[in-house]
């Protein structure tokens, strides 16, 4: 065997048998925290050792101004009394969305990027935009004074199957918004097919990609045979296994263009078990041991350092945490549902063992 093949070889039986693993203090790059009474839940979940999370706008009503952005920060921040946490947040982009906006917005040093969600694509998207060249000016000035273009990945045409929607979103919109502002920055986000995968790394440097803990553990398997689990069922929706394979490989391969980003949208679980179940996966009670436990499975978990908690801040020019986490293989079994405000949600391994602890 070529040495080159044994040192991998080796690096591999030992990251298969780490019982601890400590990495730069990791951030989320795509989290709902909802509002109101859910707050203290959900901030006290992505605060345990997240340092900083770009915070989704899809209230009710959405974060589509400066104004309610800054105020949805201080009612994250109300929530998280020790200050250990910075949300960064983010505006909602609407057909209406105007270029001064943009520029008062990144003035307040407060909100990072604008989110594009196609309008009626997922759970609070009915604000979105209509069409792609509504934005366009609001772009312009994105690109203009640096601020990120994030987006809901997916065309809302009754007419696509709703397995093709990432594909043909990246063909007919996304392409012609990369081709027109060759500047912007664009992050793709929770990324779940192997086209979506091919586009992130034949695009420029400024386009860069976040991938889910769930779409790298599930697919759609996971999701249909043997009985329908709504639990598993968030936008965009699991993929076929090959897909999957694609994701893993992307987000274990050292690319920078893929980094961290949960994706965590909780919903109450009556509003899950249901005739028409709400789309949303609620994943911040564990999120990098989730993570941690899809990297150990392809003996990568080496590459979980720089997908965690470096690429996302180099990607947003922001610097990296200066602190560390400890991880542990310390396997604890996950509660049948946390609560949620007045509510209870039911998170991702329900009642199931995780692996890793963060201690
Ligand atoms: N991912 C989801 O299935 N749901 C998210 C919205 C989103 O990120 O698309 C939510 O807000 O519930
Ligand atoms: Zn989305
Ligand atoms: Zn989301």
């Amino acid at each position: 065997m070529p040495m080159i093949e044994q040192t991998e070889e080796r690096k591999k039986a030992m990251t298969s048998k780490a019982t601890t693993l400590t990495i730069t203090r990791p951030d989320d790059w795509h989290i709902h925290l909802r509002d109101g009474v859910q707050l203290k839940d959900t901030v006290r979940d992505v605060s345990r050792y997240m340092g900083r999370a770009i915070i989704m706008p899809n209230l009710v009503p959405p974060a589509t101004c400066t104004d309610t952005a800054l105020s949805y920060r201080d009612r994250i921040m109300a929530a998280e009394p020790q200050g250990n946490f910075e949300p960064l947040m983010v505006l909602y982009l609407t057909d209406k969305t105007t270029p001064e906006e943009i520029r008062k917005a990144k003035a307040t040093g407060k909100i990072f990027a604008a989110k594009l969600y196609p309008a009626g694509a997922t759970t609070n998207s009915d604000s979105g935009v209509t069409d792609i060249e509504n934005v366009f000016p609001a772009l312009e000035a994105m690109q203009e004074v640096g601020m990120l273009l994030l987006v809901h990945g997916e065309v809302t045409d009754s007419s696509i199957d709703i397995f093709d929607r990432e594909r043909v979103f990246l063909e007919t919109k996304l392409s012609k918004v990369v081709d027109a502002f060759p500047s912007l920055k664009v992050v793709l986000e929770h990324i779940t097919t192997k086209d979506a995968v091919e586009f992130v790394e034949a695009a420029s440097d400024n386009v860069a990609a976040t991938i889910t803990a769930h779409h790298l553990l599930y697919n759609r398997n996971h999701m249909l045979a043997g009985g329908i689990r709504p639990h598993y069922y968030c936008l965009p929706i699991l993929k076929r296994n090959t897909h999957q394979q694609a994701l893993i490989k992307a987000a274990t391969s050292g690319n920078p263009k893929f980094f961290l980003g949960t994706d965590s949208a909780p919903h109450a679980k009556d509003k899950k078990e249901a005739a028409c179940g709400c789309a949303g996966a609620y994943t911040a009670h564990a999120a990098i041991e989730l993570y941690a436990e899809a990297f150990e499975e392809v003996g990568a978990l080496d590459k979980l350092e720089g997908f965690a908690s470096h690429f996302g801040p180099d990607f947003y020019g922001l610097p990296r945490n200066s602190d560390t986490i400890t991880l542990e293989k310390s396997p604890w079994q996950v509660p049948d549902s946390y609560p949620l405000g007045d509510a209870d949600v039911v998170p991702i391994k329900a009642g199931a063992e995780i692996d890793w602890k963060v201690v």
